[in-house]
């Protein structure tokens, strides 16, 4: 492992993990979040990489969800939110308050635990980001859609009812279709909240196999209650608990080998 001497890279952090010799998405350092006087995250620590899969597990309540949305900002639409602490994005603190959050929309897709597809149809659903960002010619609306459709493979479940209304398919196929929707504004990060949760065993599976190939392309966050989907399909995971980040190494150490009584606890399923 090469550690690197960058101000924005250095040092090691509170959980003992060493800051790898790769580039950096989201940095995040001693955030804490309370919700009133809910003190829901502490001391987090935590480099998300580049082009990987980060997998976030804890029991109910640790605060696995809360941090994801923090990484867009969307926890403080929760008025009695206040943070402390730093999340650098590209190397700027998105905490900040001279940060606009609307350079994070274009840059951060999230996919929800149900598949929330506008009532529109499949066509519309893809194209309504594009359209928002100013893109009016139907031949490039056109291309867009199909390029983002073939990315969430589901482009030949749906290229013959582009027009049909997007809840007309099925759950798993709605889910894609919100990846798809995601994928249209060429995000540089996708955020996803337990996005099989809702899914059959056959739709969790082809939504598994479709993240690992967005790795190729995406940096992508993932929180799940199902640890073996984290072992499946992600490189590194941090698991939470009581709000604090207990370890955050890659996903084989992790399960294989825990450093931590209270991980190894956890996966071994003595609580939780
Ligand atoms: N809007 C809110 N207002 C007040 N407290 C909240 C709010 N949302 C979450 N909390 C509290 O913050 C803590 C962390 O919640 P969070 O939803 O982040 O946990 P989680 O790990 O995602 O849980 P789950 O796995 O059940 O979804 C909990 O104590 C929760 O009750």
């Amino acid at each position: 492992m090469n550690l690197v001497t960058d101000v924005n890279q250095n040092n090691i952090n509170s959980n003992g993990t060493e800051r790898e010799n790769k580039n950096i998405v989201y940095d995040t350092k001693d955030l804490n979040l309370w919700y009133g006087n809910t003190h829901a995250l502490r001391n987090i620590d935590l480099p998300i990489y580049e082009r990987e899969v980060t997998a976030i597990i804890g029991p109910s309540g640790c605060g696995k969800s809360t941090y994801l949305k923090t990484l867009n900002r969307m926890v403080e639409l929760v008025p009695s939110v206040h943070t402390s602490g730093t999340i650098k994005y590209r190397g700027r603190d998105i905490l900040d308050k001279s940060f606009k959050v609307e350079a994070l929309r274009t840059s951060v897709g999230m996919v929800f635990q149900k598949p929330n597809p506008f009532p529109k149809s499949i066509y519309d659903n893809i194209a309504y980001g594009p359209k928002i960002h100013g893109i009016r010619n139907k031949k490039i609306l056109d291309e867009i859609v199909e390029k983002s459709l073939r990315g969430a493979y589901i482009w030949d479940e749906v290229k013959d009812r582009l027009k049909d209304n997007a809840y007309s398919l099925s759950g798993g196929q709605q889910q894609r279709i919100c990846i798809a929707r995601c994928l249209a504004i060429e995000p540089d990060v996708i955020l996803m909240d337990e996005p099989t949760s809702a899914l059959d065993p056959k739709s969790t599976l082809k939504v598994e196999e479709l993240i690992q190939e967005l790795k190729k392309d995406y940096s992508i966050v993932i929180v799940t209650h199902n640890m073996q989907q984290a072992a499946r399909i992600s490189d590194r995971t941090a698991f939470f608990l009581n709000g604090e980040v207990v370890e955050y190494t890659d996903t084989d150490t992790l399960f294989s080998t825990p450093k931590d009584k209270r991980t190894e606890d956890y996966i071994t399923g003595r609580f939780g």
